[in-house]
């Protein structure tokens, strides 16, 4: 009654907006529920509500925004804006980069680990991912040899999974120095450590999973979440599966800051946890343990997860649309002499196709397509010519963003091209894969360099062709938009 009520009070003015559903304006619950009712994927039921509309509630306080011009105002480098409470709420006793909220704290945190992401370290760093690369294609050799892909029942290969393995291997390496087998083993089982120093044995993937399955249908609500959680565990089976799964990755994150911290090596280790434990002096930084942990713990989540949906979408959209393959093909014979060579990056990177194909996909299917939520200062402020009041949360979905057609004609064509013509600099402040501002992703550079590296080493050296050739692409959008397994068949290159 008392939300009913707040609802036709209407204090804040915001009844003129749409709601995405009948119950928006009276409870957070409804925007929760999407989750089963968007058939998996809320951010696409938003995009077509917002067809209609420019602003549509969410909640009773909070608000999406679909105009382009609204991503400067809510994320640019200048934003009166805050995180909104989605982060603080499942966050734990110590804030990570990413969920601290005070901007005095992020900006201390972000200068400290700037130095471990700047393109310093990216040239040290460089072997690290030429290694998992060429242990991935060993592995592929493998699927493509005459006995395995030409047979009448050839080997299946899901590239999602391998996808998956490489990225985790290369983020364990870059981040932990950490070495963990998983592209020999072809699984992604890793040992984790309970509070009590206990050894188990998870899997990395679905104890990830677990974080978003647990926390992205329930972290709307602040004031609920705990209780949410609490309550869910015990009625729903599938839901304390995940909230256990999510208790795993932590313990795969104590587990590896365990061994890093256990290691007693003659030579100092070049990774981004050294970045962490010393300053660029060489002096050591005293950091709590759950802070270490905090920022390995997204160091190993953002850092794997969104790059491997990244390689699956971009071969998806390769497979699905030949003659850009081709393109990127002819683009890649000229500048790579063999096809047995994994390129340096300094030969790949500036390759103008084949960054227009990566960014492409980036466009078409964000890893991150949901809007990122920011809170508006306590005094208002405009947002799109339009007056917000304070304490609103905001937020301009990327997934939205990128398919506006006065900037993305065609968006729902996968058209490398529009990032090779004249216009393609003045659209980058609408293109938001990493969000934007202060806030946006630390990480771009790392991901650009496995995504150029691998994406051109496979393609010049294989051919993928879709085990069903009527294959269609599935989502599962929780924090990140997680694509379906895809099964393809790996040959060599004949032609
Ligand atoms: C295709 C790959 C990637 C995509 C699409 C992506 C996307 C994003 C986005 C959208 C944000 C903003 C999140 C928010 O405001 O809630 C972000 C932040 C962040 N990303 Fe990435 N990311 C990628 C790769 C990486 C990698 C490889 C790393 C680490 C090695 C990384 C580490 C981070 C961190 C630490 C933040 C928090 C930054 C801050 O708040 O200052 N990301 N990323």
């Amino acid at each position: 009654l008392q939300r009913i009520t707040l609802y036709y009070w209407d204090s804040k003015g915001f009844r003129k907006y749409p709601g995405l559903d009948a119950f928006s304006g009276i409870s957070n619950l409804s925007y929760m529920l999407q989750i089963r009712q968007a058939e998996g994927f809320r951010t696409r039921k938003l995009a077509r509500a917002h067809q209609n509309h420019a602003i549509i509630r969410l909640g009773p306080n909070s608000l999406s925004f679909r105009d382009i011009e609204a991503i400067k105002d809510i994320y640019g480098h200048s934003t009166p804006c805050t995180k909104g409470d989605m982060y603080s709420t499942p966050a734990g006793a110590h804030r990570s980069l990413l969920d601290s909220v005070n901007k005095l704290e992020h900006s201390q945190k972000r200068k400290r680990l700037a130095a471990a992401f700047s393109a310093k370290h990216l040239e040290g760093w460089e072997f690290k991912v030429v290694d998992k690369c060429a242990r991935m294609i060993a592995q592929f050799d493998k699927f493509a040899s005459p006995s395995s892909s030409d047979a009448t029942s050839p080997t299946l290969v899901d590239f999602r999974h391998w996808a998956n393995l490489f990225t985790v291997e290369a983020i364990a390496d870059i981040g932990l120095s950490q070495k963990l087998g998983l592209l020999e083993s072809g699984n992604d089982i890793v040992e984790a450590e309970d509070e009590k120093g206990n050894i188990y044995k998870v899997s990395f993937v679905d104890s990830l999973r677990g974080v978003g399955r647990s926390q992205a249908p329930i972290v709307w609500s602040p004031y609920g979440y705990h209780f949410l959680k609490s309550i869910l565990s015990l009625l729903s089976k599938g839901f304390s599966r995940q909230v256990r799964n999510s208790t795993a990755f932590n313990g795969i994150v104590r587990r590896l800051v365990s061994k890093r911290l256990d290691y007693q090596g003659q030579e100092p280790l070049d990774d981004f946890f050294a970045c962490l434990a010393e300053n660029q002096k060489g002096e050591s930084i005293p950091l709590p343990r759950g802070e270490i942990e905090a920022e390995c713990g997204v160091f190993m989540n953002a850092g794997s997860d969104t790059t491997a949906i990244q390689l699956t979408h971009v071969i998806y959209y390769l497979l699905k649309n030949p003659e850009k393959l081709q393109r990127l093909r002819e683009e890649l014979d000229t500048h790579i002499p063999s096809r047995s060579e994994i390129p340096p990056y300094a030969s790949v990177r500036t390759l103008p196709y084949l960054k227009a194909c990566l960014d492409e996909s980036l466009r078409l299917s964000p890893p991150v397509s949901f809007g990122l939520q920011r809170k508006t200062p306590p005094m208002g402020m405009s947002i799109n010519n339009e007056w917000i009041p304070g304490n609103t949360l905001v937020s301009v979905p990327a997934y939205i963003a990128h398919r506006d057609e006065s900037v993305f004609p065609n968006s729902e064509i996968f058209m490398p091209e529009r990032w090779l013509n004249d216009q393609a600099k003045e659209v980058q402040k609408y293109f938001i894969p990493f969000s934007a501002g202060s806030r946006g992703c630390i990480g771009r550079n790392i991901t650009y360099l496995e995504q150029h590296v691998l994406i051109a080493a496979l393609v010049r050296r294989f051919d993928f062709s879709f085990a069903d050739p009527n294959f269609e692409m599935q989502w599962e959008e929780r924090f990140n938009l997680w694509p379906s397994a895809m099964p393809v068949i790996v040959r060599h290159r004949t032609a």
